[in-house]
């Protein structure tokens, strides 16, 4: 069974191995024919670390530098102001190998990508700083589970930009190899993220969990080692890859299960229309009692949708002091439906993650649009900025230390496609940085 288990692997691997290698398989059949579509880059010259980075492979060794790998794929778009991440052969990288749900979401999402699957998410975000890919996506969160916190670090510690978001459903299934039932189970492998997702599901079972990069890892050790008594949650495609059989469908304890990947980039990529779009920053407060409220007053005097607050400890701060005592110390990442705010007046510091589109793959309904009414002022520079697109860069540079103060004014929002609520005063209270002089903007007098 064990030559049987290698053959089968083999043969599926061999499909798999084709489309890393960017080659044609020549097989007629449909599954042949995406994995001839699906196109993954195996950098030569990269070498994964022990860690889980990557490094270069040494120049004297043959190094896939960044220029020869910029030669490889056409011109670079990283530093083009108006990177376009649907384009055919826009590189993405990723934490994943194939058949796993990340990649069924790239694929998805970026039909006519190059996948750049990479050990660790830190190659994947390395990948992008150096231009060896355009873009990265990260799962941040999911519709049951909540947060990736691990990853929500990965987005400070890291200066890419937020350029997309995507939701998409992804369906959990509990395989094993051909024969083996539920109960002949007694390690199952996953991603720990997905044992989350079906924790009630498993109660029932009584099986050690082993956590693994990505389902398809757990599916290899299983195909490979023959293991009868292991099996592995995941998506369907790697079952199929991998040559194992499903045990269960929908196995994740709630339906839809939607994970919302965020796509970031070198360069911004603001959206130039408005649409249905969010923006993410991230801030510090200093002490005090109701700093945080009075932070996030600022959106709701104007109206501002808040999606999501998430706090995670200042790993440079960890503790504040309150008079004698000692407290842990927060940072806050805020997503609002609509343009930054001047949640920076209160802020020990604020950066901007991004502003970008939302997307949903095979899902429903915008909730919300941004009226074309928008408008930023720099006071030490006396820049103002008639729409968001203008208004970013000047945002950014605010938020990333240069002097001066730049608040988003307005904006109107509409709730609903048929028209708007109407629109929102300034507040004078909440803008007290505003310098007096320089007036109320004439679209909100
Ligand atoms: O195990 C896999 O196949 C994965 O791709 C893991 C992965 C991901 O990295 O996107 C997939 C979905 C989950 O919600 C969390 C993690």
């Amino acid at each position: 069974t064990t030559v049987a288990a290698s053959s089968r692997l083999m043969s599926r691997r061999a499909v798999a191995c084709a489309g890393y290698a960017g080659m044609d398989d020549g097989g007629g059949g449909e599954g042949m024919m995406i994995m001839a579509r699906r196109r993954r880059l195996v950098v030569p010259g990269i070498i994964a670390t022990a860690g889980g980075g990557v490094r270069l492979r040494p120049a004297t060794k043959g190094a896939y530098t960044c220029a020869r790998a910029q030669r490889a794929r056409g011109p670079s778009l990283a530093t083009d102001q108006s990177l376009d991440i649907e384009r055919a052969n826009v590189h993405v990288a990723y934490q994943g190998s194939p058949g796993t749900a990340i990649e069924e979401m790239v694929f998805k999402a970026f039909p006519d990508c190059i996948a750049v699957p990479c050990k660790k998410f830190v190659a994947a975000f390395e990948a992008v700083d150096s231009s060896l890919a355009d873009i990265v996506v990260l799962p941040i969160e999911n519709s049951s589970t909540g947060s990736f916190h691990q990853n929500y670090d990965l987005l400070l510690r890291h200066k890419l930009h937020i350029v997309q978001e995507v939701q998409v459903e992804i369906e959990l299934c509990l395989w094993a190899l051909p024969g083996v039932q539920k109960n002949d189970l007694r390690t199952i492998f996953s991603h720990p993220e997905e044992f989350a997702q079906c924790e009630h599901s498993l109660s029932s079972l009584r099986v050690i969990k082993k956590n693994v990069d990505h389902c398809a890892a757990g599916a290899e050790i299983i195909s490979m080692q023959n293991l009868g008594d292991a099996g592995v949650i995941g998506n369907a495609q790697a079952a199929e890859l991998y040559g194992l059989n499903i045990v269960e469908c929908n196995f994740q304890d709630a339906s839809p299960n939607l994970t919302r990947y965020l796509v970031l980039a070198k360069t911004a990529d603001i959206p130039k229309e408005y649409g249905q779009y969010k923006t993410s920053i991230v801030f510090g407060l200093e002490e005090g009692p109701g700093i945080l409220f009075k932070a996030l007053s600022a959106f709701w005097m104007r109206d501002i949708n808040l999606s999501k607050i998430e706090s995670r400890p200042n790993k440079r701060e960890p503790m504040r002091t309150q008079g004698n005592e000692k407290h842990f110390n927060y940072i806050f990442y805020v997503d609002f439906e609509a343009s930054t705010a001047e949640v920076q007046q209160r802020a020990t510091f604020l950066r901007v993650l991004g502003c970008y589109q939302m997307r949903e793959v095979g899902l429903t309904a915008p909730i919300c649009q941004l009226s074309t009414v928008e408008l930023v002022v720099n006071q030490e520079k006396g820049t103002r900025c008639s729409s968001l697109g203008e208004a970013y860069p000047c945002l950014v540079s605010v938020a990333s230390g240069e002097p001066g103060l730049a608040i988003v004014v307005g904006p109107v929002i509409l709730r609903s496609l048929s028209g708007p609520t109407g629109g929102i005063l300034p507040n004078p209270s909440a803008s007290a940085g505003w310098k007096k002089g320089l007036g109320w903007p004439e679209k909100f007098t």
